[in-house]
């Protein structure tokens, strides 16, 4: 079950700073819908919560290196989404494509038929391929987990680590189902300590990420940003913004 349906319990252990939790969120600007002035709110609000990153469309990516260059938000974009399907050589030009335009981050669908097919050699190529022509900016492989079972996704996530990726990554959001706290301990657990988690679809409360947090997921696919950082904010007992106006003097930030 995602746990955007799951009765997430309220979060009773100690409560990690406005900051540290901004910089584990990719706000996500991909819906198809978005229209420009859309994402300049989205990239507005990735700036005053002081994000990690934003995850955009690909044509957006030049406005969004624009608006974010001098800030700590990295750009982030995708790469073959929603689907997966494209072929190797378009994921790869879209990659170099993104890469010349100012994208820092790539977030990759996978071949999910060849997966389910248990042709795992193939999906491990077209990952490698991806992840050269990202000229060592982090890729994000997306496995769309609700599609999979645990053998193909202990497979996925494996060559996904061969292949030199940067994170395994439940879901794009677009599919049924999403990130559910049992794909999380399944992918922990899969890949060593180089490789990160990252959650995305349905994350959309405080603590639901602190769930996901628990059970070891350092990145996050969002869409309800403020909601989250607003909620701990008040948890918190108003700690500034993340970052705010007063920043965080042992980062700098
Ligand atoms: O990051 C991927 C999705 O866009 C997340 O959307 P959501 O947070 O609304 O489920």
């Amino acid at each position: 079950m995602s746990v955007a349906s799951m009765d997430v319990p309220r979060w009773d252990g100690p409560l990690p700073s406005c900051d540290e939790v901004a910089k584990m969120i990719d706000h996500s600007l991909l819906r198809p819908e978005l229209t420009a002035a859309e994402v300049e709110d989205g990239l507005a609000t990735a700036l005053e919560y002081r994000t990690a990153s934003v995850c955009v469309r690909p044509p957006d990516v030049p406005r969004a290196a624009a608006v974010l260059s001098g800030s700590r938000v990295a750009v982030g974009t995708v790469v073959g989404f929603p689907h997966g399907s494209g072929t190797t050589a378009a994921k790869v030009f879209e990659t170099a494509e993104l890469i010349s335009s100012g994208a820092e981050e790539i977030d990759m669908v996978i071949n999910i038929g060849r997966l389910r097919d248990g042709d795992v050699a193939s999906v491990q190529a077209e990952i490698a391929a991806v992840v050269r022509a990202a000229e060592g900016r982090p890729v994000k492989v997306i496995f769309e987990n609700s599609y999979l079972t645990d053998q193909d996704k202990t497979a996925g996530y494996k060559a996904a680590e061969a292949a030199g990726a940067a994170f395994v990554k439940t879901s794009t959001g677009f599919a049924p189902g999403g990130a559910t706290a049992a794909d999380i301990a399944l992918m922990r657990r899969t890949v060593s300590p180089r490789v990160q988690v990252k959650a995305a679809g349905g994350v959309r409360t405080l603590d639901a990420l602190l769930e996901l947090h628990r059970l070891g997921a350092t990145r996050f696919g969002a869409t309800a940003t403020a909601a989250i950082l607003d909620d701990l904010e008040g948890r918190r007992g108003g700690d500034p913004p993340a970052g705010g106006a007063t920043g965080d003097p042992s980062t700098g930030y």
